[in-house]
């Protein structure tokens, strides 16, 4: 699916400027064929802005959704164009309103692991928020999401580990503007499906929003059944306060942190490695070293990953890389 025009290129300066053939050097090349983890994806912050068009286009054919413009008119176009105050309602005012029934909710997620299958993805922790629509209800989301996510991991490709592209699992997030009983919920339907592909829960959202105390109930319970847990923190100064912090310390999370939505603003995971070497002056074992750490911190087996790691790394044996870029 093709990035946002601009974006890439700004992002991934230097690499223009390296030309080799794949695998001899860190280049994007490279960073493309080192299978990689993804291990914070949100699903409607990872659409491409090429996916959201086709869904306003099969609205406007419908006569629907009129007055929302074109995604990729008004999708942001570059990290710039950007804040963490504009970047929310960016959800609830556009995306969300492309994706309100479960055939727009499974074409998006089908896009979005096609996608990150491309960039080299080799396991995807897919996280996403049950959400409620005029047509879908919370569970329904979920159902929507799983059907899709069930048949990728269902379909090989091929023989062997090396072959499947891709291994995907769920985690479903509570958001903080939810409500206690809704959390409740979001955890009910995570127990539902555990053992078949949701390995956790996320706390996410708006960072300015809402009292984590009151999902200390069901994240509670959601880790006692078994879940995994990760959760988005300190984002914004005003939230990073004490009783913020000793809450979910006191969760015991499995995983803190965030990467940016790649469909907002538009750096693949394969880019970010990019970045992490340019700055951090990597070489080719250094990344394979990085995708191995994210190996280790996977909520669930990642064997197709491992294994083709290992390949990878028989590959630049053999061509015998060096470890410098
Ligand atoms: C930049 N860092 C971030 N911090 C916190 N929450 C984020 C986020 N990026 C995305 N989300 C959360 O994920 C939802 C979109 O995906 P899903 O509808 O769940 O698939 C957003 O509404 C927001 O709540």
């Amino acid at each position: 699916m093709p990035r946002t025009p601009g974006a890439d290129e700004q992002r991934t300066k230097a690499s223009s400027q390296i030309t080799s053939t794949p695998l001899s050097v860190v280049d994007k090349a490279f960073v493309k064929a080192l299978p990689k983890a993804e291990l914070h994806a949100h699903l409607s912050g990872s659409i491409s802005a090429q996916t959201l068009h086709e869904l306003w286009e099969r609205r406007v054919t419908k006569g629907e959704c009129l007055k929302l413009q074109d995604p990729l008119d008004v999708m942001p176009s570059s990290r710039e164009d950007v804040n963490i105050v504009s970047f929310f309602p960016i959800f609830d005012g556009y995306i969300y309103q492309l994706l309100n029934d479960v055939e727009s909710i499974q074409y998006a997620t089908e896009s979005v692991i096609a996608d990150f299958a491309r960039d080299g993805v080799a396991y995807l922790e897919l996280r996403t928020t049950p959400r409620e629509s005029l047509s879908t209800s919370r569970a329904a989301y979920v159902e929507a999401v799983h059907q899709v996510v069930g048949r990728h991991n269902l379909f090989t490709g091929g023989e062997s580990d090396q072959d499947r592209g891709i291994e995907v699992r769920l985690i479903l997030s509570i958001d903080r503007s939810m409500a206690p009983e809704q959390a409740e919920e979001v955890v009910d339907l995570a127990l539902k499906h555990k053992g078949d592909y949701v390995v956790g829960v996320d706390l996410c959202g708006n960072p300015i929003k809402g009292d984590v105390t009151s999902f200390t109930p069901a994240i509670l319970r959601a880790k006692a059944q078994g879940l995994h847990l990760t959760v988005h923190f300190a984002e914004v100064p005003g939230t990073a306060t004490e009783l913020e912090l000793s809450t979910i310390l006191s969760w015991q999370p499995d995983r803190l942190g965030h990467t940016d939505d790649v469909g907002i603003f538009g750096s693949p995971l394969s880019n970010e490695y990019l970045l992490a070497a340019m700055n951090f002056d990597l070489g080719a074992q250094d990344l394979v070293g990085l995708s191995r750490s994210a190996a280790s911190i996977t909520f669930a087996d990642c064997r197709v990953l491992k294994t083709k790691l290992d390949r990878f790394e028989d590959t630049l044996r053999l061509a015998d890389v060096p470890d410098q870029h």
